[in-house]
């Protein structure tokens, strides 16, 4: 079975990787000519554990390619698949520009039956925007090829891609046509190895799960974002609140985790897109409206911490930040709260000396510039720092020598974002640690 992904991101890239593992040829397409490259190379565009072995592994077999020409790859291709960016518009709904580009190119190029599956993250209606643009393109071709758009929004997270796209919870399939229907249930049966996951359902239905799927999991921070802002108020400690309710499995344990705001390319433009479309409708989304503005002012919970501690001016003040991507294990930079954090401490006159163990390219080049000093490693950006703030939850720094940390900050204080360190402990240390909430 032959397929293309078109758009090689975060997305794409996993999801082609993945597919040619289980024995599908698959070519991935992009228009950054320099990233086929790097990939023809061996080079990876993004950081993600596992996905470098994957990828060269099955690019040397042949059923992995890269390139640049959309009307190669489709040739012969069962499906194609649409994983390129959509990301918030000026209003906040999703900008579906890159999404139609792609399904006009494949109207202008395709020529036998194919399947356009959407892999992107697309409101309520893209199935038909994208159907509307390859017929457009037919037609002005003069030609009646017959084709079938399907919804199959992904549900992978960064930082752990490969597995949950090797062994996903389910697989949501939107299709309205039968043939299409046989080739993505042939497509996904290697992913199905203990039990039925695959939900077939209608296309709108499919685009509206994604994003109900993902303001669940942001409703879910957000509730525990404001539940541990008020334990920190009435004396409760929130890690304790969070075990005692993540036992009911009806509540469960998973995101629940409070810290400095959630961030990433897609909960916090999801949520927007969702809001939009429910505007749209003429109805309110209330409960994801109040997710939304909890998650925003969360993002300066920590640099208000430090305000709180030292005064509004921190002119002359050197903090020292461990963590900059918005979540460990990837080089991700979007919508990282770290971004927030440093321009509010910025703004109060203060300097921010960064370690994270793979973001600092990233950040450098496309988000945060010349804003703060990059370090070597961890304690390096310890020399002279008024205080730490543990922005981003990365494995090393869960266990540094505090003995080396107290000896290099110029205060034995912490701004813990995450509530990875124990309060007690740290303070027997001589440490006063400041955190979201807990005891
Ligand atoms: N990043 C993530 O973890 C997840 C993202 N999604 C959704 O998947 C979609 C893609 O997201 P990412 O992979 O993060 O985006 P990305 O920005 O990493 O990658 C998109 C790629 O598409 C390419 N592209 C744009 N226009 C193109 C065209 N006309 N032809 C060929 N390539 C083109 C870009 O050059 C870029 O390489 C979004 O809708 C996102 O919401 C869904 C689940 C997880
Ligand atoms: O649509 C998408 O792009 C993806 O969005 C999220 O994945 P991702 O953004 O990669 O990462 P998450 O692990 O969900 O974390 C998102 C943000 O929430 C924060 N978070 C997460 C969990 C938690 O308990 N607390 C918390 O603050 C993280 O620090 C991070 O900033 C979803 O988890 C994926 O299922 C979805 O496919």
């Amino acid at each position: 079975m032959k397929i293309a992904v078109v758009g090689t991101g975060y997305v794409g890239l996993v999801s082609g990787a993945c597919f040619a593992d289980v024995g599908i040829e698959v070519t991935c397409v992009d228009i950054d000519q320099k990233k086929i490259e790097k990939l023809k190379n061996g080079i990876m565009p993004i950081y993600e554990p596992g996905l470098e072995e994957i990828v060269v592994r099955n690019y040397k077999s042949g059923r992995l390619n890269f390139s640049t020409d959309l009307g190669e790859a489709i040739q012969g291709a069962s499906v194609a698949f649409i994983a390129v960016g959509t990301p918030p518009g000026e209003d906040g709904s999703a900008d579906l520009k890159y999404v139609l580009a792609v399904a006009d190119e494949i109207g202008q190029k395709m020529t036998d039956y194919i399947v356009v599956a959407t892999k992107s993250t697309v409101p309520v209606t893209t199935g038909e925007k994208v159907r509307g643009a390859i017929k457009n393109a037919l037609d002005k071709r003069g030609s009646d090829l017959p084709f079938a758009v399907a919804s199959n929004p992904e549900f992978l997270k960064e930082g752990a891609a490969v597995e949950d796209f090797l062994k996903p919870d389910r697989i949501v399939i939107g299709v309205d046509d039968e043939r299409a229907e046989e080739i993505m249930k042939r497509l996904y049966k290697p992913f199905q190895l203990s039990g039925e996951r695959i939900i077939y359902m209608d296309i709108p239905s499919a685009e509206m799960t994604k994003y109900a799927a993902n303001s669940m999991l942001a409703t879910k921070i957000s509730f525990m974002n404001d539940i541990a802002n008020l334990c920190e108020k009435v004396g409760a400690d929130a890690n304790m609140v969070r075990k005692g309710i993540g036992s009911d499995p009806r509540i469960g344990n998973k995101f629940i985790y409070p810290g400095v705001g959630y961030g990433g390319s897609c909960f916090p433009k999801d949520v927007k897109a969702i809001i939009k479309t429910a505007k749209q409708y003429g109805y309110d989304l209330r409960v994801l409206q109040a997710v939304e503005d909890v998650n925003d002012d969360q993002k300066h919970v920590l640099a208000n911490k430090v305000k709180a501690h030292f005064g509004e001016d921190l002119s002359g003040m050197t903090f020292a930040m461990w963590g900059l991507s918005f979540k460990p294990n990837t080089d991700d930079m979007r919508e990282a709260p770290a971004g927030v954090i440093i321009d509010e401490l910025r703004a109060a006159g203060a300097t921010v000396k960064a370690y994270d163990p793979v973001a600092m390219e990233e950040a450098k080049e496309h988000y945060l510039f010349d804003k703060v000093t990059y370090c070597n490693d961890a304690y390096d950006a310890l020399v002279d720092a008024d205080a730490l703030l543990l922005v981003t939850e990365w494995s090393e720094f869960r266990i540094p020598s505090w003995e080396v940390v107290g000896k290099l900050l110029k205060n034995k204080l912490i701004f813990d974002g995450r509530n990875i360190y124990d309060k007690k402990y740290l303070k027997t240390l001589g440490f006063e640690v400041y955190n979201i909430g807990t005891k």
